[in-house]
């Protein structure tokens, strides 16, 4: 992570569908009193389209192109907190995009309980297959040697509510990257 500036102040959230990253995005969000971005919202409200139809009708690299986009624009907009997609991070220019402009912060959270989480939605076009869970643990196992490259990784179990959590990620930029919280 770069120091300095203000648009090198944002928190951005990566890690797997289900991990958490809308749901403590949104409380880190309340709590700093920063504005909240979720990238996926952002690509839905651009398009008038939910996620499910952009696969559809464009397919996965027209979205990942569109969230490339979103999420340059919102972390110009500096000090704000982004949530991203599951597959933001996976892609090297979005990695180079978002260390530039802050810390990234990797929720890890195990096969169980993101199938927990995501099983009974079908707005994860990436699980419409013959084997959801299968091909939910062959992601998070392709990915999470991609996930680990984050400035800091913070454990998201099943036991742990969105407040836990949200403090677990308050707490880890505290000891690691204090500037961050600074209120100027
Ligand atoms: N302790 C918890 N921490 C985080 N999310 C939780 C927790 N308990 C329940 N949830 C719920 O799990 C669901 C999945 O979380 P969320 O949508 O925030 O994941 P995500 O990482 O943003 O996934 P995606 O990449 O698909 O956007 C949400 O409905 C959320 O409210
Ligand atoms: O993990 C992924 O690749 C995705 C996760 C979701 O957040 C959405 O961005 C989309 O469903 C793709
Ligand atoms: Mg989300």
């Amino acid at each position: 992570m770069a120091d300095g500036g203000l648009m090198r102040r944002n928190i951005v959230l990566i890690g797997m569908m289900g991990a958490g990253k809308t749901a403590i995005g949104a409380e880190l969000a309340r709590r700093l009193g920063r504005p909240f971005w979720d990238t996926d919202a952002e690509i839905e409200r651009a398009a008038a389209m939910t996620i499910p139809e952009i696969f559809a009708r464009d397919g996965e690299e027209f979205f990942r192109a569109r969230e490339s986009e979103v999420l340059s624009r919102v972390l110009a907009a500096g000090e704000g907190i982004v949530s991203t997609g599951g597959g933001a991070w996976t892609r090297e220019p979005n990695r180079q995009r978002i260390s530039d402009a802050g810390v990234s912060i990797w929720l890890d959270c195990d096969a169980d309980t993101l199938w927990h989480r995501v099983r009974s939605r079908p707005t994860r076009p990436l699980l419409q297959t013959a084997d959801p869970r299968g091909t939910l643990e062959r992601m998070l196992a392709e990915r999470s040697p991609i996930y680990a490259l984050a400035d800091l990784r913070v454990t998201a179990g099943r036991s742990d509510s969105i407040d836990d959590t949200t403090n677990r990620v308050i707490d880890a930029i505290n000891a690691h990257h204090p500037q961050i919280l600074e209120t100027k």
